[in-house]
């Protein structure tokens, strides 16, 4: 599958739900299949935090393909042969779209803290304002998973008669305390290091050992990703061979998998980026701007499928069992159906676990 960056520039000022305005702002995005000639087989999916567009396909000397390629592709559950895919980098992001790091016009200075808070539904909106822009004013449906799953969600809220079928997954409708404590630690440990400079960094200076506060933070990200059972099933308690137990230092497996892959994310990560999307994730309530979460729940109209992970330790299956609850009391049974996956891997099963869902995903779709 061929796969190319596309971006698009718009003048025209996105308004925030904080009451600020990004202009001018510019969205990265990849495509995948063919939009049809009546434009009514787009789907679009939605990225998680430290996800991007590039969600499918490898660029030439990738070791790695899109984070969903397992999903997406010709024959797959999101299948490309028959569908027109899009996935857009949100806004606050680092992989091309506007951010805290992106030139604050018409000054030559970055944003950096002055960039504005921005939401889900801020993501969401400029997301649709891109697709008008493609000419799709209708989609096949939206498929996301964590904050993914929230943007899914959000866009069923706000555009009730955008999607055919909406699939939210691992995600909630309101961030809970326990999530927001894990990012509390990612966001004080990155603002607490003396390489952030109040965010006046210059990324060049970690990116042969990386930015200690984020890869410590990450670390502790990375632990609600996972679960006790996926983190037996991978370390055990398995020592480094070449460390000794009575080493101070010496290291279990699951401590060498954290520094790799905590350190190793603070080298590719932008930690303004990172303060700016757990922000918009933690002040994610699909209820605001709504009486209640039954009124913000009542204006859906797409189909909805809520998939959640039994042991998902981030947002929990009750989490999303509660949206299932409240519209089912509405009436609204026939539109919203719930699907527990029966995986002990973690929240990430969703990145992970895809032939555990992918079925349910292309039935949905068909
Ligand atoms: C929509 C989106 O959110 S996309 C963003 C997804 N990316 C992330 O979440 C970034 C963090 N990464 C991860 O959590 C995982 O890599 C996942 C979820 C993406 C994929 O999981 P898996 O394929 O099962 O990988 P796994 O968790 O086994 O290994 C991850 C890395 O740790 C390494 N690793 C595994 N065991 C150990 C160990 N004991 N010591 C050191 N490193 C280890 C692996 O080699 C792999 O390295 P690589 O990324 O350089 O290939
Ligand atoms: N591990 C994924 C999901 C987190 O919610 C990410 O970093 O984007």
């Amino acid at each position: 599958m061929k796969i190319t960056t596309k971006k698009e520039t718009f003048t025209n000022p996105l308004y925030l739900e904080s009451g600020r305005i990004l202009e001018p702002y510019e969205l990265v995005y990849e495509t995948y299949g063919e939009l049809n000639d009546e434009k009514n087989n787009a789907i679009l999916v939605t990225h998680a935090l430290s996800g991007s567009h590039h969600a499918a396909g490898r660029y030439e000397g990738d070791r790695k393909p899109g984070w969903w390629d397992g999903l997406i592709g010709d024959g797959k559950a999101i299948d490309t042969t028959r569908y027109f895919v899009i996935c857009v980098n949100v806004i606050g992001s680092c992989y091309g779209s506007t951010g805290p790091m992106s030139q604050m016009y018409p000054s030559e200075e970055r944003y950096r803290l002055k960039f504005p808070v921005i939401t889900v539904k801020d993501m969401v909106k400029a997301q649709r304002i891109l697709l008008s822009r493609l000419g799709i004013d209708r989609l096949h449906a939206i498929v996301g998973g964590s904050m993914g799953g929230m943007q899914a969600l959000r866009f069923a809220v706000e555009f009730p008669n955008f999607a055919k079928h909406t699939i939210a997954m691992a995600a909630t409708h309101a961030t809970r305390p326990w999530a927001i404590a894990f990012n509390k630690v990612v966001q004080e440990a990155i603002i607490k290091d003396p390489k952030f400079k109040k965010g006046n960094y210059d990324p060049e200076d970690f990116k042969e050992e990386g930015f200690t506060g984020l890869a410590v933070g990450r670390m502790a990200g990375h632990i609600s990703y996972l679960s006790p059972e996926s983190m037996d099933r991978k370390f055990g308690r398995t020592y480094v061979e070449t460390d000794g137990l009575f080493e101070l230092f010496g290291k279990f497996q699951v401590e060498r998998y954290l520094e790799y892959n905590g350190y190793g994310f603070s080298k590719w990560f932008d930690p303004l980026s990172y303060l700016y999307i757990t922000k918009a994730i933690n002040i994610f309530d699909i209820s605001r701007g709504y009486d209640t979460l039954d009124e913000a729940l009542k204006r859906i109209k797409t189909d909805l499928h809520l998939i959640s992970f039994r042991r998902d330790l981030l947002f929990m299956p009750e989490e999303m069992k509660e949206v299932k609850i409240v519209m089912d009391a509405q009436g609204q049974s026939g539109h919203v159906s719930y699907y527990e996956v029966d995986s002990d891997y973690g929240h990430d099963a969703f990145l992970v676990e895809l032939d555990k869902f992918s079925d349910y995903v292309a039935d949905v779709l068909r």
